[in-house]
């Protein structure tokens, strides 16, 4: 249930207009001077996971603006290329077509310099990321960020079992060297602001031996 939960796409994304433009120009101009001779990446590759409403997207938005990475939103390019199965009526989301959005993403992943932003993290190449951002969120904050979004009963409370079960963290340790994988909390404004900073040093220093020292 988790699993099926978590591989969809929801309806509802606060910041579609914003970041549509800029979706569809990264994903289709490959910037060579990206990448380095040999095909190794001049920039990394970060995923940012967790529940719906941890606020990936705000956070990662913020974070592509500071340190000038292309913010890849999952569950936007499903719906802008269609690289989904139709619609389910049962969990009110988009069925993902994994494949097709691997494919899609294989070469600017290649590139480097990407945020990938979604709520699941199995199904993605191991190779593609350099760290896996797992946000967090306290449970009543959440409740509240969900409750927001107008989701129905079934799908509010598929979410919220899902962060109280860790169900993103647990997922991102299973499918990645435990060393890439950083839990960050995201209750408050403030939190977005160090987790930015965090990361734009993350960055920084990304290649150097102590790069993962978080
Ligand atoms: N750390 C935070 N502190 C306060 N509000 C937040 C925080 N993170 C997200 N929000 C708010 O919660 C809502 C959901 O955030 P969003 O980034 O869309 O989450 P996600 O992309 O994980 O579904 C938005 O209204 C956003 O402004």
């Amino acid at each position: 249930m988790w699993k099926h939960t978590i591989r969809c796409v929801s309806a509802s994304f606060t910041h579609m207009e914003t970041y549509q433009g800029k979706l569809i120009s990264s994903c289709s101009e490959p910037n060579p001077d990206m990448v380095q001779e040999g095909g190794q990446r001049k920039k990394p590759n970060i995923l940012v996971t967790g529940t719906p409403g941890t606020g990936k997207t705000t956070m990662c938005s913020a974070l592509a603006e500071a340190i000038h990475l292309r913010h890849i939103n999952i569950g936007e390019l499903v719906k802008e290329k269609n690289l989904h199965d139709g619609w389910d009526d049962e969990l009110d989301c988009y069925v993902i077509n994994e494949d097709l959005v691997c494919d899609e993403l294989e070469d600017t992943m290649e590139e480097g310099g990407n945020i990938v932003d979604y709520h699941g993290c199995d199904f993605f190449p191991v190779r593609w990321f350099d760290i896996v951002v797992v946000l967090q969120t306290d449970n009543s904050v959440l409740y509240d960020r969900l409750s927001k979004r107008g989701y129905s009963e079934s799908k509010l409370s598929n979410n919220f079992e899902c962060e109280i079960f860790q169900v993103l963290l647990e997922e991102a340790k299973e499918s990645y060297p435990e060393e890439r994988v950083l839990a960050l909390k995201s209750d408050t404004i403030e939190d977005i602001s160090r987790n930015v900073a965090t990361l734009t040093d993350w960055v920084r220093n990304w290649n150097s031996p102590s790069s993962l020292n978080l």
